[in-house]
């Protein structure tokens, strides 16, 4: 049995299918990478592992369970536009990101110091320590992103969900931003699905990179059909060399220059 398990989903709304026969077996504390085109269905793959919808045909298993409804102690999930609260200090959104599932703030007493002596830990492990106190429209958009990912990552999760994190930040930040994911990986052994749409970045970070795709096309229809995962590549030791392809790229440009 793997970690988590995906058989046969197909998903559609209404009469229009997106996804189609998908199946997937990953295991616990891989890096599972997703391209594909835009609507292609990749954010409703990651939904799906959610349980924010149920597929209209076949089912997803994580260690052996259905998908809890509500993420927190099994997932994490971060998007591209960051999901902060902005009039909560940077502590009190770690807190907040412990305690979703009870009212804000609703910690008193020792309960509440013990919350903010963890959330300082998680502010450590993500390098917003200085700022513990700031507001977040005072930092960076890495800074934000970060402050999303231990939002997600204080709950412990055994899966973190990422769709297209990095998408809105600058090249720089976004190479840091890939610095502190392995980083923390190596911490947690988690288990993460990364929408992107940087093929570099998903073969970059990933142990496989999928690539969701529709096998069948109908030119008057174009709806007609779902997208599956029509590759599953070994993105580890350099598995597949995506500088090569790029240099390949180049070769066959400059050939027919
Ligand atoms: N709740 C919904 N009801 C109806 N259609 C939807 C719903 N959610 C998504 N769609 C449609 O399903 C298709 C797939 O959407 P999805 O967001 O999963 O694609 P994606 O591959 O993540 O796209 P992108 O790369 O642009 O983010 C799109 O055409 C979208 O408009």
């Amino acid at each position: 049995m793997s970690f988590v398990e995906v058989r046969n989903i197909f998903q559609s709304y209404g009469k229009r299918p997106i996804l189609e026969r998908v199946n997937l077996d990953a295991e616990e504390g891989e890096f599972v990478s997703i391209v594909g085109a835009s609507g292609c269905g990749k954010s409703t793959f990651l939904r799906l592992l959610l349980a924010q919808e149920v597929p209209t045909r076949g089912h997803i298993r994580i260690d052996g369970n259905d998908p809890a409804v509500e993420p927190g102690r099994e997932r994490g999930v971060v998007f591209q536009r960051y999901s902060v609260f902005p009039h909560m200090t940077v502590r009190e959104n770690i807190v907040a990101g412990k305690s979703f599932h009870r009212p804000l703030g609703r910690f008193f007493g020792a309960e509440r110091r013990a919350a903010q002596a963890r959330a300082d830990k998680t502010l450590d492990r993500i390098g917003l320590a200085h700022v513990a106190d700031a507001y977040p429209a005072m930092l960076s958009g890495g800074m934000q992103q970060r402050l999303a990912i231990g939002q997600a990552l204080v709950a412990q999760p055994r899966i973190l969900l990422l769709d297209e994190p990095f998408g809105a930040l600058d090249p720089g930040t976004r190479l840091a931003m890939h610095a502190f994911l392995t980083e923390l990986r190596s911490q947690t052994a988690m288990t993460v699905f990364m929408v992107t749409h940087d093929l570099e970045e998903g073969f970059k970070l990933g142990d496989r990179v999928l690539v969701f795709d529709k096998t069948r096309w109908d030119v008057d229809y174009p709806d007609n059909y779902g997208a599956t995962i029509t590759y599953d590549f070994d993105a580890r030791n350099g598995g597949i060399p995506f500088q090569n392809i790029m240099e390949e790229q180049d070769v066959l440009l400059s050939a027919t220059a």
